[in-house]
């Protein structure tokens, strides 16, 4: 796999900084996750193939060990805010002394800088102020966060995946490491980039949910069908329109017209109720095949049966039965080939990792003794 021998340590952290660590692990990476002590359960639902070791970094003896780890590793992620790690001594000057080569990766909401940065904050903090969030959201209501896909993963674990492949491949050059501040902030509004460079195509001059592409053009928008299900509707082009109008069994000529703005509302109302007078398994067999841009709205559990997704393995399922989604995007010669079976208990890998980085079974045991790590009884599935 693409990332075959990379070591990864990945220090605990909330959701994006997980997804990191899963992207690098799907890819072939070893990712070492690094959990606190006395914790009784993992908030890592993306820890398929990565390995855990407990370390109490605030004893000197614990950073002590995360440092060693590091020396011989290619990647930290580290997903506090601003200024702890730095408290802990493991801050980057400190790091990157011992090992050079590493690539350091910061993730946070704010950045590493600015007046946030020591701030508190969750995705839709971050979603909020990178501009995005003030373009989201219906006709006459507040603006709304996508869940947490923006910043927590579009902008944030997967930029800073992105940002760490970057530096593996410099390093090819260079033979250095570098530090990586990712900011979700920045991350989202960078994903956001075509609004700012669309600002002058006509497209988002109108108030928010009264645009082609922000739920306010009737063919660009869900329909609820006969059975509750629902259909998108993405027919922009005229050519893909007509198609739309023709798989409604609409007369075009009876209708206004595509762009008349001030019309949308009727067309709206006219595609509401046609659409509500068929199921959803009958709608996708009028529309699949054709350009009319129309594909049911499938739940987490339809997706993979889905015969186009089925057809592709978009979906994997795991040891447990548990599906997901295939890593993306697909390598031909050097596809992800993602852990089955499931993600490791707190602790379980701590004294294999650092029986491999050289300690000693006595001087594993002195600092189990001492509560610096925590090592989980239950056999290492990895
Ligand atoms: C929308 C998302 C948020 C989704 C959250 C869900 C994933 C979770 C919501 C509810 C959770 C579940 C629930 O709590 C019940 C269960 C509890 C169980 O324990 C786990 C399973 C649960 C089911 C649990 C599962 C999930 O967690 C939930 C479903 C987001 O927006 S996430 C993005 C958040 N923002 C960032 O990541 C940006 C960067 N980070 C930060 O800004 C801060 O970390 C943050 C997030 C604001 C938190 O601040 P906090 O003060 O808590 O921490 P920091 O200031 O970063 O400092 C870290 C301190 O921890 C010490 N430390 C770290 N590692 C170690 C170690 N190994 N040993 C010792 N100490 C350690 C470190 O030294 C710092 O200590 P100090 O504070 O003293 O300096």
């Amino acid at each position: 796999m693409a990332l075959a021998g990379i070591r990864v340590i990945e220090l605990a952290g909330l959701a994006p900084a997980p997804f990191c660590g899963m992207i690098l692990s799907d890819f072939g990476a070893k990712v070492i996750r690094v959990d606190r002590t006395k914790a009784s359960m993992t908030a890592d639902v993306q820890s398929r193939g990565k390995q855990s070791v407990v370390l109490d970094l605030k004893k000197p003896e614990g950073a002590a060990v995360l440092k060693r780890l590091c020396v011989e590793s290619d990647v930290l992620i580290e997903p506090f805010r601003n200024g702890v790690m730095e408290k802990l001594g493991l801050g980057p000057n400190e790091i990157l002394k011992d090992n050079p080569r590493l690539i350091y990766a910061r993730l946070t909401g704010f950045g590493q800088s600015g007046s946030y940065a020591k701030a508190a904050g969750h995705d839709i903090n971050y979603v909020a102020m990178s501009g995005l969030l003030s373009m989201l959201g219906r006709h006459n209501e507040n603006p709304y966060a996508p869940l947490n896909l923006l910043a927590d993963f579009a902008g944030g674990g997967l930029i800073c995946a992105m940002g760490i492949v970057l530096a593996l491949l410099e390093r090819v050059k260079s033979g250095q490491g570098q530090v990586i501040d990712t900011s979700m902030v920045e991350g989202a509004a960078y994903v956001g980039s075509f609004l700012w460079k669309s600002q002058n195509l006509g497209l988002w001059n109108r108030s928010r949910g009264e645009n082609m592409l922000d739920s306010g053009a009737p063919f660009y928008e869900t329909y609820k069908t006969a059975d509750g299900k629902y259909m998108a509707v993405g027919a922009i082009e005229p050519q893909f329109y007509e198609e739309l109008i023709k798989g409604l069994d609409l007369d075009s000529s009876q209708l206004p017209l595509q762009m008349s703005f001030s019309d949308w509302p009727e067309l709206k109302r006219i595609f509401t109720e046609t659409f509500a007078s068929k199921t959803q398994a009958e709608w996708s067999k009028i529309f699949d095949g054709t350009d009319a841009c129309v594909t049911p709205v499938l739940s987490l559990d339809e997706v993979s049966s889905h015969p186009h997704n089925r057809e592709r393995g978009s979906f994997i399922v795991d040891a447990q039965g548990e599906i997901s989604p295939r890593p993306a995007p697909l390598l031909s010669r050097t596809p992800a080939m993602p852990c089955l079976s499931g993600g490791p208990l707190i602790g379980e890998h701590t004294d294999l990792v650092l029986a491999e980085h050289g300690y000693s079974k006595d001087e594993i045991a002195k600092l189990q003794s001492s509560g610096i790590i925590e090592c989980n009884k239950t056999k290492s599935r990895l």
